[in-house]
């Protein structure tokens, strides 16, 4: 058998074991039927670059899969054991007969420094060693120019107005003295810069006053433009309930800026032309089955000003279909919190574009010009003589106003890896807020779901006991209200899982919660629909107005929720948009989970007020920091953690997401000397 053969019989082999998807062996053996000659190592690296794309990797790195191919795929004894059994013998042990051999072949497009050329049908194309799918490397490639083009233009406004205006919007910044300097208003900052590009990123865990700063800037840009009545400004998010947390945390802090401000600028007035916060897939236009929007390059937005709310969730391929429908002269504002775990599609957009943040890395002319609109010096270890122009428009938040209490300092230690002080948080600290459940066992976890704990009272209990109290008023508006309550409660509480496989993923433990919620029959299920049951939309549906991730529970229509009984074709999912609901026939909703333990992937964007983090009985690779952080900020009052494998939280600490991309590469391009 030749190596190209083996390589094709391995990767079978591996598909039907599990350890690649179909589709990644299936793409292998398309390359093989485009190129009959096709080597081993084109082959198998086409399989991989589409195994690691669905694992969030814009690419892969061939010198790292040689080198270590363990360390970079995270495989399982026996499939990483296969792997390089298969490269020792079938495969050129060095890179460079692995590059040559992927340039020789006609299904893989070489990028050459300073050569701008696309190339044409190759679906491959080689960076360097990068290996990427070309639709992977056309959006990192779009992204990378389209960030360059919007951060080069930068603004000069009217420093003395700005300065007024910053002053007057925020008040308690006290003024520097150098005696005593003050620490600096990092918002008051990030509102300065953001007035002085064309893009500007906005970072900062929880409660540290995204919504806030970027309120501010709002009045800013309205305040300082000679025709505010004719403002565009767009809100938007990557999912509708973050889309809908947006538009009521602007509007309510525009309110109490109108009230600060008097009758220095008709805030409130000017507010009306805010347009509802919208999903970016309902923004740029979704079109059923394909990757296409209706909102590009030809068609832009229709938009003067856009913010974009949890921008950690965005994707490589949607933030290269938002920049490319942005028009050139739009101001787009990214917030996020950067140390989010990234889009479950690939990329991790946010992550790249944030990597000063934390060093901050201002030049001396940005500094001056802070200095002018702010009246406040950026400290000399924020500053650099050389840094890139992407971090001139970068400012990271980094004081909670919301989350300065015990799950504050869990995050934080979380977010160091410091495992020892988060366990000694975890079980010393303020037990109502913060509680580890032990012995971590299915029994306990259920008991969580169903009533909660001492401090955090309620579990799933509380939105079901609505479900079977009823509306209080018969009438439509009764009716309206009832269904809003629901899903209220129901964000109250959740279960969040590492994994969705396994003794305490979401699968096996949504099936556990509905069999312990039927015990003691807080829910009758009939079958898959049933009153009360909470449902995840798992794929975007445009035509019924669903995007993955939304959150709705099934309730029977208002006409026949007074005791009629009706078939489960009846029944409706009720979902909140912003202030309105939206409910959509059960037997139309395909591509639904059930709710009750949910992906801690899928919760980004939500918060809830008790929130249950539930680490996996055994070793995973996802396992990693980020998931933790991500898991612990979801949580509004309380927090429990449920740790299947002992070592787990530590090792999760110790372990950071890496997704291997070129778009760092790429932004370098702009690091400028000053
Ligand atoms: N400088 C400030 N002075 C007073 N209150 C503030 C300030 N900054 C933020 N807050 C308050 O802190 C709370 C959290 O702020 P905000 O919602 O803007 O944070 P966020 O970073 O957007 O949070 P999240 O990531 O959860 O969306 C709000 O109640 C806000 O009014």
């Amino acid at each position: 058998m030749t190596a190209a053969l083996a390589v094709l019989a391995a990767l079978k082999q591996w598909s039907e074991q599990g350890w690649l998807r179909r589709l990644d062996a299936a793409f292998a053996r398309f390359a093989a039927e485009q190129q009959p000659d096709a080597t081993a190592p084109l082959l198998l690296a086409a399989a991989l670059v589409a195994h690691m794309e669905g694992r969030g990797h814009s690419c892969v790195e061939l010198d790292l899969l040689l080198q270590d191919s363990e360390a970079l795929l995270g495989w399982k004894a026996d499939a990483a054991g296969a792997l390089r059994q298969l490269m020792q013998e079938q495969l050129p042990p060095d890179l460079p007969s692995w590059l040559a051999a992927l340039r020789a072949s006609p299904l893989v497009w070489v990028e050459q420094a300073g050569d701008d050329r696309q190339g044409g049908a190759e679906p491959l194309v080689l960076s360097g060693s990068k290996l990427y799918l070309r639709r992977m490397w056309s959006c990192e490639q779009k992204v990378a120019a389209q960030v360059l083009a919007r951060v080069a233009e930068a603004e000069k406004p009217q420093q003395v107005d700005v300065r007024r205006w910053l002053d007057l919007l925020f008040p308690e910044a006290a003024p520097q003295s150098e005696v005593e300097p003050a620490d600096l208003d990092w918002q008051k900052l990030a509102c300065g810069l953001a007035l002085n590009g064309r893009m500007s990123l906005i970072t900062g865990g929880p409660g540290t006053g995204k919504t806030y700063t970027v309120a501010r800037l709002l009045a800013l840009l309205f305040a300082v433009d000679p025709e505010p009545q004719r403002l565009r400004v767009g809100l938007a998010a990557p999912t509708g309930k973050a889309a809908a947390r947006l538009k009521q945390a602007i509007d309510s802090a525009l309110g109490d800026l109108q009230t600060q401000l008097g009758s220095n600028l008709p805030l409130q007035q000017l507010a009306t032309q805010i347009g509802p916060a919208r999903t970016l897939h309902s923004m740029l236009g979704a079109r059923p089955d394909t990757r296409k929007f209706k909102a590009d390059a030809a068609h832009p937005l229709a938009l003067d000003v856009l913010i974009v709310d949890e921008a950690s969730m965005i994707h490589l391929e949607m933030m290269s279909a938002l920049l490319e429908a942005l028009p050139a002269g739009c101001r787009l504002i990214l917030l996020g919190d950067k140390d989010q775990l990234a889009s479950v599609e690939a990329g991790a957009v946010l992550g790249d574009l944030c990597t000063d943040a934390e060093l901050g890395r201002y030049l001396p002319a940005t500094a001056a010009y802070a200095q002018a609109v702010t009246g406040q010096a950026i400290a000399p270890e924020y500053q650099a003589s050389q840094a890139s122009k992407l971090a001139q428009q970068t400012v990271m938040l980094r004081r909670s106003h919301r989350f300065g209490g015990p799950i504050g300092q869990l995050a934080l230690a979380v977010n160091r890896g410091d495992a020892r002080a988060a366990s000694e948080l975890l079980r010393f600290g303020e037990r109502e807020i913060l509680h580890e459940l032990q012995p971590p066992n299915l029994a306990a976890l259920l008991r969580l779901a169903v009533q909660g704990r001492p401090g955090a009272e309620g579990g799933y209990r509380r939105y079901l006991e609505l479900v079977k109290q009823g509306p209080a008023q018969p009438d439509a508006a009764g009716f309206e209200q009832w269904v809003g309550q629901i899903l209220t409660a129901f964000e109250r509480f959740r279960l969040l899982c590492a994994v969705r496989e396994g003794q305490f993923g979401a699968i096996v433990l949504n099936q556990a919660v509905e069999q312990a919620l039927s015990e003691q029959r807080l829910l009758v299920k009939r079958g898959e629909w049933y009153e009360g049951r909470p449902v995840m939309v798992t794929r975007n549906d445009v035509s019924l107005g669903v995007f993955n991730g939304d959150i709705g529970i099934v309730l029977r229509p208002q006409r026949e929720s007074a005791g009629t009984e009706g078939s489960a074709q009846r029944l409706r999912a009720y979902f909140s948009d912003g202030a309105k609901l939206r409910s959509v026939a059960v037997s139309r909703l395909a591509d639904v989970e059930t709710a009750f333990a949910m992906t801690v992937h899928k919760s980004q964007g939500s918060e809830f007020e008790h929130t249950v983090l539930v680490l996996p009985t055994e070793p995973s690779r996802v396992l990693t920091r980020e998931l933790v952080y991500t898991g612990i900020t979801r949580a509004r009052k309380a927090f429990t953690l449920v740790n299947g494998w002992p070592p787990g939280f530590a090792k999760a600490l110790a372990q950071r997401t890496r997704r291997a991309s070129g778009l760092l590469e790429r932004l370098a391009e702009s690091r400028e000397q000053s």
